[in-house]
Order: structure tokens, then C-alpha cells, then sequence
């Protein structure tokens, strides 16, 4: 058997080409442009592109982007300042800052000073509550970008088995929050669960956002299993060249899954199309603008 390709791509250029007809709406009903506070604090190669990409998604939905690049150096203090003022600068409808942050930076301070309702990332500890008890709040895009492929995908997600693989506050948690919230049977295994494979094969849904290239292979899956992979891993290969790969064995995988989402091409594009998205809701909530509800 060959899985189906799940095209992340593509969904991810429908939800922003879907989030700028209604940012249209929004301006002409509003007079004003949502607008996304981007902060970057020091030159980590990957997070500049990453960074770069949401500008230019924040611009191509018709939403303002402001971009705050501060050098490595800078102290926990200056970046919250920062913070403060974007908080109350009504212009502003979302604020993230890139991760990772250099080591002398608690990033949960400074996720912290970020208004709860402009936390458009879904990390701030309100956020994580809101969603683990079914309140409006803001669902981290990685996650949510992940949900909806296996909506598009499966339709009802109701009764299935779903493994979440890894436990980080920012994809596995909140991940596994969302599943529940579904309906799904939700186990979430980590580096200590005992006898992975066996706990995988049960799964009808598999999320693997472990970092580790290649750990699930094809064996591990019941036949036909929905497989996403969150994993973005650099792997080096010959002559110093390096390629991505995720934390499945994508070969085997294939063999064996119902449906896969490829890396490159799968999670990635759906994490910034949702911030988009978010970005979107945050400035409709503000001004109690409506939104189709399955955005
Ligand atoms: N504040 C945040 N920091 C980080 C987040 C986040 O959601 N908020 N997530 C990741 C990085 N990230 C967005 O910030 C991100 C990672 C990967 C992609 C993506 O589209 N990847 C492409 C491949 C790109 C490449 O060639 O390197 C793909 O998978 O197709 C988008 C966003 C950590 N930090
Ligand atoms: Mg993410």
C-alpha cells in the first residue's frame, strides 16, 4: 500500500488566500488592517527565515507587520519593554517572539509579559488553560495547522485513537488538548514511554513532534493510520550538503500509513498560515468583527 500525500502546502496557501478575503472584509468594515508584531532577538539563521516568512504572509494577507530585530546581547528587561509597549499599542492585534531566545532569556518570562489577548502564538500559561478547559483563547499554530489537516483529511475525528509523540509545551500538550477536544482517545508517549512501537500501533492518528529524524518507522503503524510528522530536523549528508527531515522514516512510513504529511511541504507552511489566521481572529475579536467559524 501507498499512503496518500497529505499537501500542507497547498492548505496552507487555501487557509491564507481564505484569511486574506476576510481581512478585506475586516478593513472595509473596520477602516483599519489587523497588524502582527514579529520580535526576533538575535541572528539564529533558520528563526530569520522563519521570521522573514511571516512578514511576508502577515503582508500578502493585507495585514500590517511590524518587525523588531534586537541584537543577542540585549537583557531579559529591555526585550519585556519591548513587550510592554506593543501590549498597548492599538495598532498592534497580535505580538510573538521567535524561538528560541539566546540562554541568558527565561522565555517563560517573557511569553508572560505578552497580553493574553494578543498572545497569537497560544503560549501564554492563560492561553494553555483556556484551551485545556474549552475557552476562547488563542491554540498554537503548529498544533492547530496539524488539527486541521486531519480534519481535511478524516472528517470526524470522534472515537479514534490518537498517539501524540512528545511532550513540549508549545506542539505535544497542546496537541493533545485539541484531540481530546475532538473526541479522540488521546495517549501522549514521551522519550520515557515504554515499548513505543506497541503503543503506536494501536493509534488510528499518529503526531510525532519528538525532534528526532527518522524515529518512526513503517512497522511501528497500524495499516492505514493518518500519520502527521512535526518533526523539522537538518540532517547532514555528503560533501556538506544538508537536507530536512522529519521524525518519521517517511520511505517505510509510506508503505504503511492511510495518509502522511511529507517534510518539507506538510506541518510547516500550516504553522504560518495559522498565525495568520490568528492574527486575523485576534483584531475580529477586538472589534467584534465576525468570522466564518470553521477559519
Ligand atoms: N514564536 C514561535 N517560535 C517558533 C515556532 C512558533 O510557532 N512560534 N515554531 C517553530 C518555527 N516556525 C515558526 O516559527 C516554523 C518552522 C517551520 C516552518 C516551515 O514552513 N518549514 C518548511 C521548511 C522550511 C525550511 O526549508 O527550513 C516545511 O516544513 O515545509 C514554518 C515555521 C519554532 N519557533
Ligand atoms: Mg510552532
Amino acid at each position: 500500500m501507498s499512503a496518500r500525500i497529505i499537501d500542507g502546502k497547498g492548505a496552507a496557501a487555501a487557509l491564507r488566500a481564505k484569511v486574506a478575503v476576510e481581512v478585506a472584509g475586516y478593513r472595509a468594515a473596520t477602516g483599519r488592517a489587523p497588524g502582527l508584531a514579529v520580535v526576533l532577538v538575535g541572528e539564529d539563521p533558520a528563526s530569520a527565515v522563519y521570521v522573514r516568512s511571516k512578514g511576508k504572509a502577515t503582508l500578502e494577507a493585507g495585514m500590517l507587520s511590524f518587525e523588531h530585530k534586537l541584537p543577542a546581547e540585549i537583557s531579559e528587561g529591555k526585550l519585556i519593554d519591548l513587550i510592554n509597549e506593543l501590549n498597548s499599542d492599538p495598532a498592534v492585534d497580535g505580538i510573538l517572539v521567535q524561538l528560541p531566545l539566546p540562554d541568558h532569556i527565561d522565555p517563560n518570562q517573557v511569553i508572560l509579559a505578552i497580553d493574553p489577548d494578543k498572545d497569537v502564538d497560544g503560549f501564554h500559561p492563560i492561553n494553555a488553560g483556556r484551551l485545556a478547559i474549552g475557552l476562547t483563547g488563542f491554540t498554537p499554530c503548529t498544533p492547530l495547522g496539524c488539527l486541521k489537516l486531519l480534519k481535511a483529511e478524516l472528517g470526524d475525528l470522534s472515537g479514534k485513537n490518537a498517539v501524540v509523540i512528545g511532550r513540549s509545551n508549545i506542539v505535544g500538550k497542546p496537541m493533545a488538548m485539541l484531540l481530546l477536544a475532538e473526541h479522540c482517545t488521546v495517549t501522549i508517549a514521551h522519550s520515557r514511554t515504554r515499548d513505543l512501537p506497541e503503543v503506536v500501533r494501536a493509534a488510528d492518528i499518529v503526531v510525532a513532534a519528538v525532534g528526532r529524524a527518522g524515529m518512526v518507522k513503517g512497522d511501528w503503524l497500524k495499516p492505514g493510520a493518518t500519520v502527521i510528522d512535526v518533526g523539522i530536523n537538518r540532517v547532514a549528508g555528503e560533501g556538506g550538503n544538508s537536507h530536512l527531515a522529519g521524525d518519521v522514516d517517511f520511505a517505510s512510513a509510506s508503505q504503511i500509513a492511510g495518509a502522511i504529511t511529507p517534510v518539507p511541504g506538510g506541518v510547516g507552511p500550516m504553522t504560518i498560515a495559522c498565525l495568520i489566521r490568528n492574527t486575523l481572529v485576534s483584531a475580529a475579536r477586538r472589534d467584534g468583527f465576525e468570522l466564518p467559524e470553521d477559519l
